[in-house]
């Protein structure tokens, strides 16, 4: 078929698409990178498929659920409100709305800026505008705004009211995304949390646009008056209903935790260095994982592809063990609930021994993006772990970019997670920057001992190593626990 046989809608979309995609290079090469096409894949696909299906599934528990899951976005035209900085800077936020969007699975019909010293209190981009909007609305067919920040629930109604389509922010947006992908029942369980946080103060306003929606045509308007009081008491009840719900879920999501620590710890007490993967969503973090240790982790070009902690088994090329977490994405205007929900993820990163902080080399700005995602880490108290600047995607990035970002950066390395450009470096690095082991000793450990030697070389660092007559001879760096096991084996005599 070609594009012009198309119907104008789908050629529209095509359009609005393109405009889009510019924000994610294409995956020109997927089929050389098939293989890391596993089961989650399909898994993630099969998620996808499921939210085509019309009508209320038998998982929802309460009305308030269901009337989240009616804000689920089609057809959209996107608005952002100009206040400073460049018309690039403007343009590249709202590219990066309609990537949210469309990973939300919305269609992208258009999208248009607002220059404004500040957005408008009632409206947000001003009546006049709003006005305007509700005609670009008509003319795409739209169902749905989205609007490039966070709206109060005011400006949310008002601005429903002129453009008579809902209405949606920039934090439903990352909110609804989130809830799609979160898959441990920790991520699932944060994501409610955060979305009943963000709907409590909004639910009368969502209450009144349904209404309206399902209401019917041209009874806008009507009946307002004779169905507020039922209403009001309605939306009291759910406003109960969540905050009871909240509460539920804050001590559930406390008692996941406590599983959580428990394994940290149990990797912090066998000392095994570890490294957490950070970075702006859509670098490349999952990419570079699955390089450096082979793990099928889901690799899309889409937004937030990860957004639970996947923990992966790593060696130096010197045969240390590490750790090597992946982690969720960031993305700027993350809202703050979701900062305080994602911790779990969060503190994956506050507790690594080094942070790979990855960064699209090839995006038009990625000095903001490490900015971005360097606010996060602050944050979360995670200052002052050493970092590692990974600047990915260096075959498709252009050579100034590259250069400006080395100089920049104290501790930084160009490679590519899709031709291994720079992996081999990039492994030396870390071998290079993990704390070391505190205790060095010299041992002949006998050869009836083998698995300890095993664990040396695991758990520690061989400095040398030596098979004599008696055992293997041992020179070496390790962990407390792993010295006290050696210790019957170091020479007495020795020093
Ligand atoms: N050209 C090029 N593309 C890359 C490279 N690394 C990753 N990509 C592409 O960038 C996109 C995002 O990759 P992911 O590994 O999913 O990125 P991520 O940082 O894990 O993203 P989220 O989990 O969504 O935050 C995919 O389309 C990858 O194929 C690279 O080195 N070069
Ligand atoms: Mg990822």
């Amino acid at each position: 078929m070609t594009f012009s046989s198309l119907p104008q809608d789908t050629q529209r979309h095509i359009t609005a698409n393109r405009r889009a995609d510019a924000l994610m290079d294409e995956d020109v090469a997927w089929d050389e990178f098939s293989e890391d096409r596993d089961g989650e894949q399909f898994e993630r696909e099969e998620r996808a498929a499921l939210r085509r299906v019309a009508g209320l599934s038998t998982e929802l528990e309460d009305v308030t659920e269901v009337e989240y899951r009616q804000l689920r976005l089609e057809r959209v035209v996107l608005v952002g409100v100009w206040t400073s900085g460049t018309a690039q800077d403007a343009e590249n936020s709202l590219a990066e709305l309609a990537a949210l969007a469309e990973t939300a699975g919305a269609q992208v019909l258009d999208g248009v800026i607002q220059r404004r010293d500040r957005p408008d209190p009632a409206t947000y981009i001003g009546s006049g505008k709003a006005k305007e909007l509700r005609d670009l609305v008509v003319e795409t067919a739209a169902d749905t705004v989205v609007c490039d920040g966070e709206l109060s629930p005011g400006q949310l109604i008002h601005l429903e009211d002129v453009v008579k389509v809902k209405v949606v922010d920039r934090t439903a947006l990352i909110l609804d995304i989130f809830a799609q992908h979160a898959k441990s029942r920790e991520g699932k369980a944060q994501v409610s949390l955060a979305q009943m946080q963000y709907m409590l103060p909004r639910l009368r306003g969502w209450g009144q646009s349904l209404s309206r929606q399902m209401g019917g045509g041209g009874s806008s308007g009507g009946g307002g008056m004779a169905t507020r009081g039922p209403g009001e008491t309605k939306i009291e009840t759910d406003r109960r209903r969540i905050r009871e719900k909240m509460a539920k879920m804050r001590r559930e999501i406390a008692q996941m935790k406590v599983g959580r620590d428990v394994k940290r710890q149990e990797r912090h007490r066998n000392e095994v260095p570890s490294v957490a993967i950070a970075g702006y969503t859509n670098a490349g973090k999952s990419s570079l994982l699955n390089r450096l240790t082979g793990a099928g982790v889901l690799v899309e070009n889409a937004l937030f592809a990860t957004l639970d902690p996947t923990v992966r088994r790593a060696e130096t090329p010197g045969g240390r063990a590490y750790t090597l977490a992946d982690t969720v994405g960031f993305v700027r205007h993350l809202p703050h609930h979701l900062v305080e929900a994602f911790r779990s993820t969060m503190e994956e990163v506050g507790d690594a021994d080094l942070i790979l902080h990855v960064v699209d080399g090839s995006h038009p700005t990625p000095e903001e993006q490490l900015a971005a995602v360097r606010e996060v880490i602050n944050d979360v108290g995670a200052r002052d772990v050493p970092e590692i600047v990974v600047i990915n995607k260096a075959d498709v990035a252009d050579e100034v970019t590259l250069q400006r970002l080395m100089r920049a950066e104290r501790r930084a390395i160009p490679v590519s997670a899709h031709t291994g450009l720079g992996i081999d470096e990039l492994l030396a690095l870390i071998e290079d920057e993990l704390p070391h082991p505190s205790v060095e000793l010299e041992a002949l450990v006998p050869y009836t001992e083998g698995a300890l030697v095993s664990r040396v070389h695991e758990e520690g660092e061989v400095l040398a190593e030596e098979h004599t007559g008696e055992g293997t001879l041992l020179k070496a760096r390790v962990h407390p626990e792993l010295g006290a096991l050696l210790e019957p084996f170091v020479p007495a005599t020795r020093a």
